[in-house]
């Protein structure tokens, strides 16, 4: 899934805030140690997770919404980042998943801070409400939902509010001509879009497997 060599990575992982953090690391150890590798990857590594930590602090995020929660990790990296008195609304399908996720928001300290609602995110998304409430989202499931998530999210950002989104580069896919497979085909449009989005300055990293950072205007 890493787009750079993996020793890069490994060095980039080192080097990284905070170093050892033993709840986090305990996750990422059952997360693959209790699925298949197939599955745990979709786990975001502790760079990705030090970076989004970082962006929410950055933003002086109150309020922030994840789409695809898994096991948790992410949204124990938004969720620390915020004010005791911040919320964070993670949406996920999968109960057998975040359940491992509300284990360790418990220990972590967090999960007063967390509001996970169970149900496919289009549907928690567009029940929200129609104001400019979020100062930080991140979007990391269904690649084929992401311009349904994306555009019911960037509405309800709040100018100078930051959006995140995984796995834009499809491991390199989005530049070679013959991968046609819906994620690959919806994610190409999405970055397009996002390019040319009037509403919003932005930039694509090549962090892990490629995060956009959109900022509203
Ligand atoms: C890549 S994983 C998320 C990884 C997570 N951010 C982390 O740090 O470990 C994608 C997640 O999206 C969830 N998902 C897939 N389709 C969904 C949908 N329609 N609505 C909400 N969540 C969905 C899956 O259940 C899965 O947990």
């Amino acid at each position: 899934m890493e787009i750079v060599n993996p020793a890069l990575h490994e060095y980039l992982i080192a080097h990284a805030s905070p170093g050892a953090d033993e709840v986090l690391r305990e996750l990422a150890e059952e997360t693959h140690r209790s699925l298949p590798p197939g599955l745990a990857g979709m786990q975001i590594t502790h760079d990705e997770g030090a970076l989004l930590s970082l962006l929410v602090k950055l933003a002086g995020a109150r309020t922030a919404v994840e789409v695809g929660t898994f096991t948790g990790y992410s949204a124990l990296c938004i969720a620390r980042a915020l004010p005791a008195d911040g919320r964070l609304i993670a949406c996920d399908v999968s109960e057998e998943w975040t359940s491992v996720a509300r284990r360790y928001w418990e220990r972590a300290g967090v999960a007063d801070r967390i509001e996970l609602v169970i149900a496919p995110a289009a549907e928690t998304l567009r029940a929200l409400p129609r104001e400019e409430f979020v100062d930080f989202a991140f979007i990391d499931a269904d690649k084929t939902g992401y311009p349904e998530y994306y555009e019911e999210l960037v509405t309800r950002l709040r100018p100078g509010g930051v959006l995140a989104l995984d796995n834009v580069l499809r491991s390199g896919r989005v530049v070679e001509p013959a991968a046609q497979d819906p994620g690959t085909v919806v994610m190409r449009q999405v970055n397009d879009a996002i390019a040319g989005d009037r509403r919003v300055e932005s930039v694509m990293l090549s962090v892990r497997d490629g995060v956009t950072l959109v900022r509203k205007l």
